[in-house]
């Protein structure tokens, strides 16, 4: 059912330090702005590489879902994977028949298209989110 791999998640404290990290020392030469998703409770920015993308995300508002991530990870790391799906609703109700804990409804992600995530207790231990594809 997956596509391909869109991008991995790393949560961090402060997105314009970890951009400086990517930019100044890993010479990252194509990264986005941060912006607000709302809905999401974050700030998200991306490196953008030719094999995909990592997405630094920081949390937005007092209900976002990454701190308690960041409290138990107070320098942030590797947060969710993101695969391509065709059809998200498609695809929830197969990972629910599947056994699979779909945390919540399809939402619009950062790339403007729905998203969902998996328990990470029932995926090996990573938190892996499913994206409809463009
Ligand atoms: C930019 C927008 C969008 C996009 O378009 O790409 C995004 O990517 S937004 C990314 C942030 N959004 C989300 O993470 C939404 C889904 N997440 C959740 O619903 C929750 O974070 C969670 C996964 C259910 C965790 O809940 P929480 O309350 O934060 O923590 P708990 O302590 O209750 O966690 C339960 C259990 O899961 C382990 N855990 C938590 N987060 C992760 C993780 N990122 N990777 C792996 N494991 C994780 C946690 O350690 C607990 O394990 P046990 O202690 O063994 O029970
Ligand atoms: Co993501």
């Amino acid at each position: 059912m997956i596509g391909p791999l869109n991008h991995v998640g790393v949560a961090v404290p402060d997105i314009e330090k970890a951009l400086d990290f990517y930019r100044d020392i890993l010479g990252a030469t194509d990264c986005t702005e941060p912006e607000v998703l709302a809905p999401q409770g974050v700030k998200f920015a991306f490196v953008n590489l030719p094999s995909g993308q990592v997405e630094l995300i920081e949390p937005y508002g007092e209900k976002s879902p990454i701190i308690k991530f960041l409290e138990k990870n107070p320098k942030g790391g590797q947060h969710h994977i993101c695969f391509e799906v065709g059809d998200i609703h498609e695809a929830k109700a197969l990972m629910e028949k599947r056994g699979m804990r779909v945390l919540g409804e399809p939402r619009i992600g950062a790339h403007g298209t729905p998203v969902v995530f998996l328990h990470p207790g029932d995926a090996g231990g990573v938190l892996i989110e499913l994206m409809e594809s463009h």
